[in-house]
């Protein structure tokens, strides 16, 4: 059969750049075209020399995609450009997979909050289904947008999930989450800076971080309870990896001891979470698509303490953009996604 061919938008950053190193080695696909505004006419691994040999790809504009015959498309645009595309080409075939924050939240409304920018597309919140396979599997299936999550959200939404769905918490949820650099994105600035973050690590956007709405909307769904969650992100100085610490009250009469099987028994049939019996650690998952979950309960404090532990550019971007075709198109679910993490 043939190869679906696949566009990859905005490629000279880093979630792009992994969406490649991704569907190389994906055995149903076929790379057609790598777009970037700033380096169109170079190849692709000149941009990113560790592709050389790898790839022989010549980097063109979002607007020379408009005579292709795609099956689908990635944008790996942050978000704000991510709309102007899916408005533009709504009347196209192939459907979209978002990287961006666009069209993961319920309305324009929420978004103009949360986001502090207008909206241009509201008619893509209608179409969009967000995109965490583990929670909305049958819904991915037959949908035209997909608002592929945050990475932090992913940590903390596959890290809580079993505990919402179960009923089994109390309404207040502390997420203390904590991420690699590349979360923030290619290009450079006074946050990222090496001296601001080597040997150096702090907390940031503590009680407006955009994902906090992100990880309550989504849990919500779940919860037949109103969960708040108190969300602060911190900054790591490593390359890539979130390890997220999730606090939660049981409820009374829950049974504290059952933890592991609730565990075990939601993520039964899901080939990317990792169940563990000691915190995991980022090394454990680098360059893989695995959610790695630890989770216990502490009598003294009658807390549930959650620890979850992905790589940002794969299960909390690129990775999960990929499983999220593979639903697409009915194909296995880990097609291209069987890496081997690398540790040390
Ligand atoms: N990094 C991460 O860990 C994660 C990122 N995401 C989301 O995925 C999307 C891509 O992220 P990431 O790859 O890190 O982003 P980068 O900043 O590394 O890259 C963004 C790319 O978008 C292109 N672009 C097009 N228009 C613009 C514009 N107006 N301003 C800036 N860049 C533009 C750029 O390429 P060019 O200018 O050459 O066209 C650039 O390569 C974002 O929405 C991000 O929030 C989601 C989860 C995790
Ligand atoms: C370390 C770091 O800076 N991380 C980014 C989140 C990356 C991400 O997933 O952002 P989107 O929701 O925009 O896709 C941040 O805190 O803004």
């Amino acid at each position: 059969m043939r190869k679906k061919k696949i566009g990859i938008i905005g490629a000279t950053g880093y979630t792009g750049s992994e969406l490649v190193r991704i569907l190389l080695n994906h055995p149903e696909v076929d790379i057609a075209a790598i777009t970037s505004e700033s380096r169109k006419g170079d190849q692709f691994a000149e941009v990113h020399p560790f592709f050389r040999g790898l790839i022989d790809q010549q980097l063109v504009s979002i607007k020379d995609i408009e005579s292709m015959d795609l099956d689908v498309v990635f944008l790996a645009l942050p978000h704000g450009v991510s709309m102007d595309f899916v408005k533009d080409h709504a009347d196209k075939p192939y459907p979209v997979i978002d990287l961006s924050g666009d069209f993961r939240l319920d309305s324009p409304e929420t978004y103009e909050a949360w986001y502090n920018k207008g909206h241009i597309y509201q008619k893509g919140f209608e179409d969009a289904v967000y995109g965490i396979p583990e929670l909305f599997k049958e819904e991915i299936k037959d949908k035209k947008l997909i608002a592929n999550p945050g990475c932090y959200p992913t940590s903390a939404i596959l890290g809580l999930a079993p505990l919402v769905e179960g009923g089994m918490i109390e309404s207040q949820v502390i997420v203390d989450s904590k991420s690699g650099i590349t979360g923030a994105g290619v290009k450079a600035k006074a946050a990222t800076h090496f001296p601001n973050v080597n040997d150096n690590f702090k907390a940031y956007s503590v009680k407006n971080h955009r994902h906090t709405i992100e990880i309550e909307g989504t849990l919500n769904k779940l919860s037949s309870d109103e969960l708040k969650v108190q969300f602060t992100p911190h900054l790591l100085p490593v390359d890539r990896g979130i390890v997220s610490t999730i606090y939660s009250k049981p409820k009374t009469g829950v049974n504290t001891s059952k933890i592991s099987e609730v565990y075990k028994d939601f993520y039964k049939d899901e080939p990317f979470i990792r169940l563990t019996d000691q915190p995991p650690a980022i090394k454990e998952v680098r360059g893989t698509n695995y959610c790695d979950i630890y989770c216990t309960y502490d009598e003294r404090t009658d807390n549930f303490i959650t620890i979850s532990a992905i790589d940002n550019l794969v299960k909390g971007a690129a990775g999960q953009a990929v499983q999220n075709m593979n639903l697409l198109f009915g194909w296995d679910e880990t097609a291209g996604l069987r890496q081997v993490p690398m540790n040390p």
